[in-house]
């Protein structure tokens, strides 16, 4: 009689965000059905969730990975579900991706009062948001509007909005979705060709120690990778690299596989969205191999970036502006 080995426990660590275990206990349920193991849900407390200091104050939305991380490399956890938009573009060492799942929505949405448009907001209304990308879009295609710097979770911000104290804010689709709340608050989508978002926005990465991976675990993973969410990922984020900006940089990306092309386009604003330069390219991969697809990715980011810092994108991200 054959003794079955009783599974080992996958340990998936999380920030305690509604919204980043709403994430991560998706992806863990996926995994632990992938691998046939029973999994674990560990909440991780960041500075970034407990300081209410600007996010760009406390050096950007990496503030949230850095105590995962250490988390993971101190064996407290086997695997991470970041919001990939949230996680720097440097690798971690000790650490890999060992999966990207297929990406949700990539766009941003409005909440605003009474179901109103962008577009029809009155002049002075109020928007909040914390993201420099956004304050950007928002003064570039709404300078009436008055921009408010607001922190906290997405039912913090959203109540801004259902107390009265704000008539709009800016939030992701994706996030809003996987909180099942996004069609009772969304007012309005923004599209994507005049309001790219944040590299890697709707994506979720999956991080693992790296070197020797429990058999199980690793055939899981390659089970939930998306390749092409992998491919046009990679493209948007070497974008943010290309230009050495960081994650709350004021930088909208957007990459799709269409019909065998791989199409990038980034826009780089000024911080008070009076600047603006966009580079749009494509390739058409060899294969839909993952390396090939890989390759197209290194090829558009590569033209993307050489073409906005030949036009200045470098000094207009840092520029100030009349914020
Ligand atoms: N900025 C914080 C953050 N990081 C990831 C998400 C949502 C998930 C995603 O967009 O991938 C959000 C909330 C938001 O921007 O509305």
């Amino acid at each position: 009689m054959s003794t079955a080995k009783t599974p080992t426990v996958i340990r998936v660590g999380t920030r305690g965000s509604a919204l980043a275990i709403a994430q991560s206990t998706a992806i863990a349920n996926r995994i632990g059905a992938a691998a046939g193991a029973p999994i674990e849900i560990v909440t991780i407390t960041t500075h970034g969730d407990t300081s209410r200091e600007s996010l760009s104050s406390l050096g950007g939305t990496g503030v949230f990975a850095s105590a995962l991380r250490e988390s993971l490399l101190a064996d407290e956890c086997d695997v991470l579900v970041h919001s990939l938009k949230d996680l720097p573009t440097a690798a971690h060492p000790g650490l890999v991706i060992g999966a990207t799942p297929k990406r949700a929505d990539a766009r941003d949405v409005l909440c605003a009062r009474d179901g109103m448009t962008l577009e029809a907001l009155p002049a002075g209304s109020t928007v909040g948001t914390g993201s420099p990308r956004r304050v950007a879009q928002l003064r570039a295609l709404r300078p009436d509007l008055q921009v408010v710097d607001i922190r906290g979770n997405v039912d913090t911000r959203l109540a801004f909005v259902s107390d009265g104290e704000l008539d709009a804010i800016v939030l992701s689709a994706a996030g809003l979705g996987r909180l099942g709340r996004l069609d009772a608050v969304a007012t309005e989508f923004l599209e994507l060709s005049n309001w790219p978002t944040a590299p890697g926005q709707g994506a979720l990465a999956v991080e693992v120690r790296e070197g020797r991976l429990d058999r199980a675990l690793a055939a899981a993973l390659a089970s939930i990778n998306h390749v092409t969410t992998q491919a046009t990922t990679a493209a948007e984020r070497l974008v943010l690299a290309g230009l050495e900006a960081g994650c709350s940089a004021p930088v909208g990306a957007s990459a799709v596989v269409d019909d065998g092309l791989l199409f990038l386009t980034a826009t780089v604003y000024s911080a008070d969205g009076t600047a603006q330069l966009t580079s749009s390219h494509a390739a058409t991969p060899e294969s839909t191999a993952p390396a090939d697809l890989h390759e197209a990715a290194r090829d558009v980011a590569q033209r993307v970036v050489a073409e906005l810092l030949a036009a200045g994108a470098g000094k207009l991200a840092r520029m100030e502006g009349a914020v």
